[in-house]
């Protein structure tokens, strides 16, 4: 029997979300001791270890018990409750992390004029995700040949093997490389924390708590930045009006200039040029975007 007060998270070995998902382990305070060509690595501060693993073989691990948690991409995770029928079963997506962003699409060749699903019935579709596929398939009545590759899928129209493919995009560089052209997306995927809907009864579960409450502060942080700029009294509502989500903001008198106004605002998310030159047009100036290191309200 393995002991049942120690957490055991899987992510994997080597690849795309390794080191942001080390990087986000560590800003929960959880550090390892192993070296990382090993497969299990001790957990120092908590006792929460880590399984290092191919990313494919994550959902199984949990589903089976080996692990309690996983970081893993959405399209895996997702692939694996669609072909093991685990849909309803408590293998959970516990929270988006916010890394490894990509979508699973369609693509054809070029000259494919594509305008409906319907238009790919009778075709050969080349994908890696033969579950998530077959299930968008069904959802729009479309009957079409799936040809399952581990890999390199986008090769395959050239080689005559599909008329389309149905594959990960990020950036759309492999798409132009083999002049294929998205059509329609099937997921919007980014990394994910993975485990029990139900959490277990023991001191694991008491652990995965505190690791999601932990979790949840690092993302609010990640995520939140710190807009200042200075505006003119007369200008204040509108400017207000136009600053991105959040609680409201602070306002500090500007020594000398009775008529200006310095405001502070903490907000949700990525702040744009464009909300910034909007804000600007608004009345304000001296407008600076700082990301937050650490919060305690
Ligand atoms: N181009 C991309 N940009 C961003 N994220 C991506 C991209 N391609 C894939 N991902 C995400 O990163 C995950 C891991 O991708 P990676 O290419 O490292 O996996 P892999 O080759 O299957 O690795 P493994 O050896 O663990 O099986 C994918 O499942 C997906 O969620
Ligand atoms: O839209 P893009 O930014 O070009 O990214 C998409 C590509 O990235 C992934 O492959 P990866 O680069 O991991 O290559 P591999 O699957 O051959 O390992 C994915 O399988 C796509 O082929
Ligand atoms: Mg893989």
């Amino acid at each position: 029997m393995r002991p049942r007060d120690r957490l055991r998270i899987a992510m994997q070995k080597s690849g795309r979300l390794t080191e942001p998902a080390l990087e986000l382990l560590k800003r929960c305070g959880l550090t390892f001791r192993q070296s990382r060509d090993k497969l299990f690595c001790f957990g120092e501060g908590e006792p929460v270890d880590l399984l290092l693993v191919r990313d494919d073989d994550i959902p199984g691990l949990i589903a089976q018990g080996v692990c309690e948690l996983g970081i893993v991409g959405r399209n895996v995770l997702d692939e694996f409750r669609v072909t093991t029928g685990r849909d309803s079963e408590p293998l959970a997506e516990l929270r988006p992390l916010g890394f490894g962003r990509c979508r699973l699409s369609i693509a054809v060749p070029q000259e494919f004029d594509y305008s409906e699903p319907a238009q790919l019935s009778g075709r050969r579709i080349a994908t890696s995700y033969p579950g998530l596929l077959g299930a968008w398939l069904r959802e729009h009545g479309v009957e079409a040949g799936v040809v399952t590759l581990a890999g390199s899928v986008e090769i395959a129209p050239k080689l005559g093997t599909a008329d389309a493919i149905c594959d990960l995009v990020q950036s759309g560089g492999t798409l132009v490389a083999n002049q294929l052209r998205e059509v329609d997306v099937l997921l919007e995927s980014e990394a994910v924390l993975a485990g029990p809907q139900a959490l277990p009864a023991d001191e694991r579960g008491d652990l995965i708590e505190l690791l999601l409450k932990r979790l949840d502060g690092v993302i609010q942080v990640r995520e939140s930045r710190l807009l200042l700029l200075q505006t003119p009294r007369a200008a204040l509502d509108a400017v207000t009006r136009l600053l991105p989500g959040g609680p409201q903001p602070t306002l500090l008198p500007v020594a000398g200039q009775p008529d200006q106004l310095m405001l502070q605002a903490l907000c949700a998310g990525e702040v744009s040029w464009r909300q910034l030159e909007e804000i600007k047009k608004a009345g304000a100036r001296e407008m600076f975007v700082l990301p937050v290191e650490k919060m305690l309200a």
